[in-house]
């Protein structure tokens, strides 16, 4: 049982997965697209270590591990063009449009911006996929990873908040999948204040908020059955 808001829930390791939502240099590092794109990745650093041990937890407990990493091929055929909203909306894309010198570098595979950071590198039995949305269920192999292993419920950590880690998990609570946040495991696009409207929608009305602390306290003593 997690200690969560707006009540605990009850998480059967081996039902359920722990889901690093774009942990790239993009989102993580200094000089990555966040950054270049002017939002406070301060509370990065935090983070990274935070979902260090959220990792080392689960995988001792038995839960799958899966990383998600955001972005596209070295040309943008994935991003769409301006037919698609995301060419539109991505402010990675925007960003390199205004600063052409960039053009190539922000979330193409091949490029360290796209890298996973040092820190968070998958282990052996973690899994990891692409996404090119923002939601990790959106055009990727998700949905059968997680039926095919009987996994029913999702422990998200990540960045950011308010955007890969909110669309993941709302699209999952369509799919019937329990999604819970460990809000000190996730940071913010924007302003402090959308992390806090993130967490509210999230306890309020798609799944449950709970802390990197009460999830140790709960599966740090389990081994795997
Ligand atoms: N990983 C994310 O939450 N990404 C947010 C914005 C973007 O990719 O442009």
């Amino acid at each position: 049982m997690l200690p969560a808001r707006p009540e605990p829930i009850p998480l059967a390791p081996e039902r359920t997965a722990v889901i690093v939502i774009d942990m790239q240099n993009a989102y993580a590092s200094p000089g990555g697209y966040l950054d270049l794109a002017g939002f406070d990745i301060s509370g990065a650093a935090a983070c990274i270590q935070q979902i260090k041990g959220v990792l080392e937890t689960a995988r001792a407990a038995g839960m799958q591990v899966i990383y998600f990493q955001n972005g596209w091929d070295d040309q943008y055929v994935e991003a769409g063009g301006p037919g698609s909203p995301n060419w539109w909306k991505s402010n990675a894309l925007k960003t390199m449009r205004a600063r052409p010198e960039l053009e190539g570098k922000l979330l193409a595979r091949g490029q360290w911006d796209y890298e996973l950071v040092d820190e968070l590198k998958p282990e052996p039995g973690d899994i990891q996929l692409h996404k090119t949305r923002y939601s990790g269920f959106f055009n990727s192999q998700l949905d059968s990873v997680l039926r095919s292993r009987n996994i029913k419920n999702l422990v998200f950590v990540g960045i950011a908040t308010n955007v890969c880690v909110e669309s993941t998990l709302r699209d999952g609570f369509f799919l019937e999948y329990f999604g819970t946040v460990l809000e000190d495991a996730t940071h913010q696009a924007g302003p402090d204040f959308v992390q806090k409207a993130a967490l509210y929608n999230i306890e309020t009305f798609f799944g449950w908020v709970s802390t990197v602390a009460d999830f140790k306290g709960a599966f740090g003593q389990l081994a795997p059955k």
